[in-house]
């Protein structure tokens, strides 16, 4: 596992703070009833990490204008976004993630009309949200999919997970979200936790450093 997305940003000097880290990818909320939604440009934008704006059941007017102002890389949708809505978001030129709701069991039959209509999938967690709940699923349900979409694991993934991930070897898995868990303040992420989380992921020699976890 290598790929590390940071969610949930909004503040220059912190996103420039992930960015040094080593996110690799930077993602930025436009869902307006999430305490993490991006209300205007911010000072600095990523230029090494790549941008992912994240959006809930938006029209495709409003998500190319967010394209357009933000310098787009990536689109994640995690609302109830249908394969040819995925693949009419794709033709704008960025890379589309699909976020699906994971509950006690993985439903293969939901995932199945998204293969080559989106880039990648994203598991989340099945709660009343849409996203950024904190909450985790099982990840032994994952064990059930079959598909050849790579994936990013995500859903209340924690700083004290980094050991676990180690561990998790699920092949077309290519990387972990991270949110709500590494959170200051809703937005606000801190950067000396992801760094260490980071550290590891990529590393696996590496440990977590306990003193750091009690920050
Ligand atoms: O973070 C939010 O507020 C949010 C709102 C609406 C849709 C997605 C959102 N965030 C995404 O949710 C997952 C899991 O976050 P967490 O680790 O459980 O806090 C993550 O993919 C975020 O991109």
């Amino acid at each position: 596992m290598k790929l590390v997305k940071v969610c949930g940003m909004r503040e220059a000097t912190n996103i420039r703070e992930v960015e040094q880290a080593g996110a690799d990818w930077i993602g930025f909320i436009f869902y307006p009833e999430s305490p993490r939604f991006v209300h205007e440009v911010p000072d600095y934008l990523p230029r090494k990490s790549k941008r992912v704006g994240v959006f809930v059941n938006a029209p495709k007017e409003k998500i190319s204008e967010t394209i357009s102002l933000f310098g787009l890389d990536l689109v994640q949708l995690h609302g109830n976004e249908s394969p040819e809505f995925c693949e009419n978001i794709r033709r704008s030129g960025v890379k589309v993630i699909k976020s699906f709701r994971v509950g006690d069991e993985f439903k293969e039959e939901e995932v199945e009309p998204y293969h080559g209509k989106c880039d990648y999938f994203l598991f989340d967690t099945q709660t009343s949200l849409y996203g950024g709940s904190g909450e985790k699923f099982n990840w032994e349900t994952l064990l059930n999919y079959r598909g050849n979409t790579f994936f990013l694991l995500s859903g209340g993934i924690t700083p004290g997970d980094a050991e676990a991930l180690k561990t998790f070897s699920y092949p077309k898995c290519i990387g972990v979200d991270i949110n709500s868990k590494f959170e200051i303040s809703p937005a606000v992420k801190d950067a000396k936790l992801v760094k260490q989380f980071i550290k590891v992921i990529k590393n696996p020699g590496n440990k977590i450093d306990n003193k750091t976890l009690l920050i």
